[in-house]
């Protein structure tokens, strides 16, 4: 595909409108927004007025006087229709981590009975670590298996089936409606993790029957670096279920400062401590970047560009790379991985030339396209830029192999 023949896909791109509510630096290739999003244009206003108008002047007289109270669920009801859910069936609150220790805890402290946390291989670790702190904690077993092999390994000995819907290196997509029917066959309950998923490709929580999920806040959803992340339970278990991580501000009447514990009704159980409002108000402006966009359209734009950046890569330097993702397109989310023995360094030989997306050790170059910004000129560009840099071999140099970075 020429750079002409991909405008004229941007020029009929639906989604095109919402390009202009970001701000991103000229000539830069942003291909990293399924990592950190990018910075949308509403966000230092909105910051920028919670902080002086309504913190500034207003101090603690806000809570009532601005809302800040019901922030989380208030911000939370916008992630409805990307996550199809009900809007009190969710809340935003702490970080992802938290919120599935929270959800995957409650999950299993519903199913006394049961021994077992069933979650995959190779998950992202966050995933792995708060599953073996939880098994360890409440004497549980937790088993990991490898990816195609979780629906079948869902007994009676399940408590719940945790994983993430959208793996973080692959792309590959877990089938929620299969998962989770064969979960609730056995009588277990599901947690998924939408960090990879949200923003990227349509969901249906309600729909495809999850019991509960979380997810990040600074992915797709752009609302900015350590956003609080977002968490839903579904309708049927919200006043059955109990949060391990209990706090005032989930007790059901926290200014009456009572000594006992008393489970607030439905979704406000699973706030543990106070919100952070600034992290909300920059996680709204990321929210309303969604605005009159229908997922559909975002979804369909994530695999074409994805299948263009395959495609095109494939085309010019195969030879160097090895694609780690499904070929399938409707098996993959919204990023692209490729692997190649000096990934490190072809990383950086990337950035250096401004085409920005990361890497993960040993061996993968992750590519995350965020429909909402990222155009079809970028993706051919960033094809042609990768395969100049592999064909010159102009990676091969020190200062792209020095590993002292964090990311
Ligand atoms: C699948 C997945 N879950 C969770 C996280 C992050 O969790 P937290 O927001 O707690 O850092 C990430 C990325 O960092 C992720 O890729
Ligand atoms: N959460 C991150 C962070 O705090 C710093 C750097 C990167 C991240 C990430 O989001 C990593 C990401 N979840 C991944 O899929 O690799």
């Amino acid at each position: 595909m020429t750079r002409e023949e991909a405008e004229q896909l941007d020029a009929a791109d639906p989604l095109a409108f919402a390009r202009e509510r970001f701000i991103l630096p000229e000539n830069l290739i942003y291909l990293d927004g399924n990592s950190l999003g990018a910075l949308p244009r509403a966000v230092p206003a909105m910051l920028a007025d919670t902080a002086e108008r309504q913190w500034g002047d207003d101090l603690i007289g806000s809570w009532n006087k601005h809302g800040w109270i019901d922030w989380p669920t208030r911000v939370a009801a916008k992630l409805s229709p990307i996550v199809g859910a009900q809007t009190h069936e969710l809340l935003i609150a702490d970080s992802t981590s938290v919120c599935l220790f929270k959800l995957l805890g409650a999950a299993a402290h519903a199913r006394p009975q049961r021994k077992t946390i069933l979650t995959q291989q190779r998950n992202f670790p966050t995933d792995l670590y708060v599953a073996q702190g939880l098994a360890e904690m409440m004497g549980l077993q937790l088993k990991a298996v490898p990816a195609d092999e979780v629906i079948g390994a869902i007994d009676a000995d399940t408590a719940a089936v945790t994983l993430v819907h959208v793996d973080y290196r692959s792309a590959s997509i877990h089938d929620m409606r299969a998962v989770n029917a064969a979960a609730h066959a056995e009588g277990a309950l599901t947690v998924w993790d939408l960090s990879h998923s949200a923003g990227a490709i349509a969901i249906d929580l309600d729909g495809t029957a999850c019991d509960l999920a979380v997810g990040c806040g600074y992915k797709y959803l752009n609302g900015g670096p350590g956003a609080p992340a977002f968490l839903f339970v579904a309708d049927r278990l919200q006043n059955d279920l109990q949060s391990p991580l209990q706090g005032w501000m989930g007790h059901a009447d926290p200014f009456a400062f009572e000594d006992d514990y008393r489970p607030a009704r439905a979704i406000n159980r699973f706030l543990t401590g106070t919100p952070s409002i600034l992290g909300l108000a920059a996680l709204e402006a990321g929210l309303d970047t969604f605005a009159d966009v229908s997922m559909r359209d975002v979804e369909a734009k994530a695999r074409i560009l994805s299948q263009i950046f395959i495609d095109e890569v494939e085309m010019r330097c195969g030879a160097e790379v090895r694609l780690e993702s499904p070929r399938d397109p409707r098996e993959r989310a919204s990023h692209v991985v490729f692997a190649h023995a000096d990934a490190y360094a072809v990383m950086q030989a990337l950035i250096d030339r401004n085409v920005i997306g990361d890497f993960r050790a040993p061996t993968l170059m992750r590519f995350g396209f965020a429909p909402l910004y990222n155009t079809h000129a970028q993706v051919v560009a960033a094809a042609e830029i990768l395969a100049d840099i592999l064909i010159a071999r102009s990676w091969d140099q020190p200062r792209f192999k020095d590993r002292a970075k964090v990311t």
